[in-house]
């Protein structure tokens, strides 16, 4: 049975399939732009998914027919008084930091305009399908400001400092073909397709253990950037964790027995 739950007017969390949720970004009228309120209710939505142990893999889609998100809203931005532009800030910093700290494995499904903080949303995500329609930058030098949405740390973990830099600096839009060769995104699909790819993917991630999932991507983000030998220490603890899971005990037993495994989540 899919189960769907509204977060405001712009957020929408959809069960997909067994273990699969949909974040789902519905703001149409403005591309999705992210406003202090729908900030607030991507907060509030990451929060439930991020309390749910029954969601393996979480996709992050959009409504908007030519757009993914078009970054802040630089309507609101153009009404804010200094004071309230350093309010929103905590705000957004909420959402963006719960979109990049789902304990399990993210995937932002891109179609049409992913810019600034539109662009931020998916790399905070740990896997970007984009479909041949996908614009993707950071241009808010262009306007002003930096990309204030984890951009200037995100992308240069994906794409390397210099590529990074020229990207930011140039506020360069690139089409998903030139994206894809940069590692900007992970998967091209089809036009229109992107949703379609993106749900198998996380199809395929959630046939496997929910509990070796969380505890994996543990490891690799807490590891990331870390020497070798510490980077090893969180591999061992975050595996010290999950050691004795009754996962670990099901997966085991499914593999001797010839069978799927029916993952307990535990
Ligand atoms: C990961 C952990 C991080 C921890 C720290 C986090 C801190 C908090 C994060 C803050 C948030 C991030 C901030 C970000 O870095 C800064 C920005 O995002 S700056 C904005 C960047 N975006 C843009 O520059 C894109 C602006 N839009 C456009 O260029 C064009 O609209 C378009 C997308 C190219 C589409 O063009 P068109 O097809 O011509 O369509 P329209 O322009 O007519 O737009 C249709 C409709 O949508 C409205 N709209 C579009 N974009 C925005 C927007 N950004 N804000 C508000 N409204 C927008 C547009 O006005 C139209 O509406 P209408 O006028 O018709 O009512």
């Amino acid at each position: 049975m899919v189960t769907e739950q509204r977060y405001g007017d712009w957020v929408v969390v959809r069960s997909h399939a067994e273990r699969v949720a949909e974040l789902v970004l519905d703001r149409p009228e403005a591309m999705n732009a992210v406003s202090s309120k729908m900030a607030d209710e991507i907060a509030a939505a990451c929060a439930a998914l991020s309390a749910d142990r029954s969601v393996s893999v979480t996709v992050v889609t959009s409504t908007h027919e030519r757009a993914f998100c078009a970054g802040a809203d630089l309507k609101e931005r153009n009404r804010l008084t200094d004071a309230e532009m350093m309010d929103h800030r905590p705000r957004a910093r909420a959402a963006y930091t719960g979109v990049l700290e789902l304990p399990m494995p993210t995937i932002a499904s891109v179609h049409g305009f992913a810019l600034g903080g539109g662009f931020e949303i998916a790399l905070a995500c740990d896997l970007i399908v984009a479909d041949e329609t996908a614009v993707v930058g950071l241009p808010e030098v262009s306007v002003g400001v930096i990309p204030g949405g984890g951009g200037t740390q995100l992308l240069p973990r994906r794409v390397g400092a210099a590529r990074a830099a020229e990207l930011i600096f140039t506020a360069r839009r690139l089409t998903a073909t030139e994206a894809l060769p940069l590692g900007l995104i992970d998967h091209l699909a089809p036009a229109g397709g992107d949703r379609e790819a993106a749900l198998a993917l996380a199809d395929r991630i959630a046939a496997n253990s929910p509990v070796g999932l969380r505890a994996a991507k543990r490891a690799l983000r807490l590891g990331h950037g870390l020497d070798l030998r510490t980077g090893l220490e969180v591999e061992d603890s975050a595996w010290r964790t999950i050691a004795f899971s009754a996962d670990r005990a099901e997966g085991v037993a499914a593999f001797n027995e010839k069978r799927a495994p029916r993952w307990p989540g535990l």
